[in-house]
C-alpha cells in the first residue's frame, strides 16, 4: 500500500510541494483558469502525516467554498496521487497573517468536518461546465462587442458634486470617496449602507459607481436593486441557466447592490448572492450594498452573509439634519435653475424632515404651480403647496412642542425644565418657553405654568415681562428670540 511509502519517505516540505504540484495538474485539467487562480493557486500543501494531507488556506469563507463546491475535486485527486487511505484536513491560515509563518491562531481542523476522505466517484473525468466569459449570456452585457462590455446600470445624474455632505451622512459619504479611488482595495469591502427610505442611499452608492467609472474606465461596474436580482435569478433557474448567472456576476470589478434586505425571504438567492459574494471578494473585487435595516438587525439572512457583512464598513445614513436639508434644497434648485427666496427654502426644509424624496418632490410641486399660475415663488405660495406634503400642515401648537423647540435651540435638556432649578440657562429657557406659550397657544397662565412642574400665574407673568424687558435692552438676547421665534413660528404654520 502507498500509505506506508508516504508517511516515511514523504517528509520533507519538498517532498509534499512535488506532491501537490501532481495534484494540481490534475485539477487544473477539470476546471477552467479562473477557478484554478482564485481557489487553488492560494492553497498550500504543508504536511502529510498517516495519509493525511493537510492543505493551509487562506480564510474560513475559503475553506467553506471549497468545502462546499470542490471537495469531491480535491478529495479524488489526493486519493489518485497518494492511495486511497488518503485523508484531507485543512489548515485555516487566518486573515491578516503573514502566509511564511505558522500563525499562532491557525486552526488545525480537527474531526469529521474539516477531515473528510475522498468520496468515490469519476468525476475527474467529467468536463466541468464554465463557459467562455465571451459566449456567457448575461443580463446586462452589450451585443455585438468583441470584448465584453457590461452596462453599469448607472444613473449619471448620481454624482458626488450633487451629494450634499452632512453630519448624517459623513462616514458613508468619506468610505465612498475612498472606495471609488481603491475599489477592492481599501478595507472598506464590502461597504454597506443602511438607513431609512429615501435618506439617499441609492444616491450614495451610485455615486460611488460613477465616480469609479470616471477614475478607472476599464472597470467593470455594475449597480442592481436586489429585486432585479432575484427575478433574474428565478428566470436564469427556470431555464437551467443558473451557472451563466453567477459566471457573469463574478466578472464585476465594482458589484453594487441595492435593497439587499430583500433577500431575506428568498433562500435560494442567498445562496446564489454567497457564491457570488465570496467568489468577487477573493478576488480583490469591490462590493457595495445598500439596506434599509443595520445588518445586525436583518432576521432571516443567513449567519454566513451577515457574517460576510461584518469584514468591511456598515456605514448608516440619518434622516438629514435642518442644515443639511436646506444644502440639498439649493442643490437641486441649482440643477433645475429654480430661484427661491430663502425664507421659503428655510419653510419647506424645515417642515420636510422624514424623507429627502418628499423634499424634492414639494420643490417640483412649488415650481409647477408658479409656472401654471404664473406666480412668484413666495411664501403664500409655498404654504399652498406644501399643505400637500405637509401632514402636520396647520398644526396647532402646543406648550410641549414649544418647550421641545426652545429646549433645543439652547441645549437644554427637557427634564431639566420641568424642576425648579435657578440654573441661568434653564432659567433662560423657561421664561422664553412661557413668552412663547402665552403668546401661541390658547392655554390660561395656570395651564403654562402646571406644564413647568407647577409654576403659578404669577410666575408666568413674572417670566413674560421679563423677556419683553430683556428684548428692550440686550441686542443679541433679541436676534436670538428672532430666530427662536422663527422656528416657532415655521413649525405652527
Ligand atoms: N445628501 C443628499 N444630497 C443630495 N441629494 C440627496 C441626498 N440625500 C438624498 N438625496 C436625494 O433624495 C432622493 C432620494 O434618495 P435615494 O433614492 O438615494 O434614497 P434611498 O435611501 O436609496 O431611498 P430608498 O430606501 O427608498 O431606496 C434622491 O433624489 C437623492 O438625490
Amino acid at each position: 500500500m502507498n500509505k506506508d511509502i508516504y508517511n516515511t519517505d514523504i517528509n520533507s516540505q519538498n517532498d509534499i510541494e512535488q506532491l501537490w504540484e501532481k495534484c494540481l495538474a490534475i485539477i487544473k485539467d477539470n476546471v477552467n483558469w479562473r477557478t484554478y487562480q482564485t481557489w487553488f493557486e492560494p492553497i498550500k500543501a504543508v504536511s502529510l502525516n498517516d495519509n493525511i494531507v493537510t492543505l493551509q488556506v487562506p480564510s474560513q469563507f475559503f475553506y467553506e467554498w471549497l468545502e462546499e463546491h470542490y471537495v469531491e475535486l480535491l478529495g479524488k485527486t489526493i486519493k489518485r496521487v497518494l492511495g486511497k487511505a488518503a485523508r484531507l484536513e485543512y489548515r485555516i491560515m487566518m486573515e491578516g497573517s503573514s502566509s511564511t509563518q505558522r500563525n499562532p491562531a491557525s486552526i488545525n481542523m480537527p474531526g469529521s468536518t474539516h477531515t473528510r476522505p475522498p468520496k468515490e466517484n469519476n468525476f475527474i473525468d467529467m468536463p466541468l461546465k464554465w463557459d467562455d466569459p465571451h459566449n456567457i449570456k448575461t443580463p446586462y452585457a452589450i451585443p455585438g462587442l468583441k470584448r465584453m462590455q457590461i452596462d453599469p446600470q448607472l444613473n449619471g445624474n448620481y454624482v458626488f458634486d450633487n451629494y450634499v455632505e452632512g453630519d448624517c451622512n459623513r462616514v458613508a459619504r468619506s468610505a465612498g470617496l475612498h472606495i471609488a479611488q481603491k475599489p477592492g482595495a481599501t478595507s472598506f469591502n464590502p461597504l454597506v449602507v443602511f438607513g431609512g427610505v429615501g435618506w439617499g442611499k441609492t444616491h450614495l452608492v451610485q455615486a460611488i459607481g460613477n465616480e469609479v467609472r470616471r477614475l478607472h474606465p476599464n472597470k467593470a461596474v455594475l449597480y442592481v436593486s436586489a429585486e432585479k436580482f432575484i427575478n433574474q435569478f428565478i428566470d436564469h433557474a427556470k431555464n437551467n441557466e443558473i451557472n451563466d448567472f453567477i459566471h457573469f456576476y463574478q466578472l464585476i470589478d465594482v458589484l453594487i447592490m441595492d435593497d439587499i434586505h430583500l433577500f431575506v425571504p428568498a433562500v435560494k438567492t442567498q445562496d446564489v448572492f454567497f457564491a457570488i459574494f465570496n467568489h468577487l471578494h477573493q478576488s480583490g473585487k469591490q462590493i457595495i450594498l445598500t439596506s434599509d435595516t443595520a445588518p445586525r438587525d436583518m432576521e432571516g439572512m443567513q449567519e454566513r452573509l451577515l457574517s460576510r457583512f461584518r469584514w468591511g464598513l456598515n456605514a448608516d445614513i440619518q434622516a438629514p439634519d435642518f442644515e443639511t436639508r436646506q444644502a440639498i434644497l439649493r442643490v437641486k434648485m441649482r440643477h433645475e435653475g429654480l430661484e427661491i427666496p430663502d425664507d421659503v427654502v428655510k419653510y419647506m426644509a424645515y417642515n420636510i424632515q422624514s424623507n429627502v424624496r418628499e423634499l424634492e418632490g414639494a420643490l417640483i410641486a412649488l415650481f409647477a404651480q408658479a409656472t401654471l399660475n404664473k406666480k412668484e415663488i413666495d411664501m403664500d405660495l409655498a404654504k399652498r403647496v406644501m399643505k400637500n406634503f405637509v401632514k402636520t400642515a396647520a398644526r396647532e401648537m402646543t406648550i410641549e412642542n414649544i418647550q421641545k423647540l426652545v429646549c433645543d435651540y439652547y441645549h437644554v435638556p427637557y427634564e431639566k425644565l420641568l424642576t425648579k432649578t435657578r440654573k441661568r440657562e434653564v432659567v433662560l429657557a423657561r421664561q422664553i418657553t412661557m413668552y412663547f406659550a402665552k403668546k401661541f397657544t390658547k392655554q390660561s397662565l395656570k395651564t403654562i405654568g402646571d406644564h413647568f412642574g407647577g409654576f403659578d400665574h404669577t410666575t408666568v407673568i413674572h417670566s413674560c415681562q421679563t423677556v419683553e424687558n430683556l428684548m428692550e435692552t440686550d441686542t443679541e438676547y433679541k436676534e436670538n428670540l428672532m430666530e427662536l421665534l422663527q422656528k416657532v413660528q415655521l413649525a405652527s404654520i
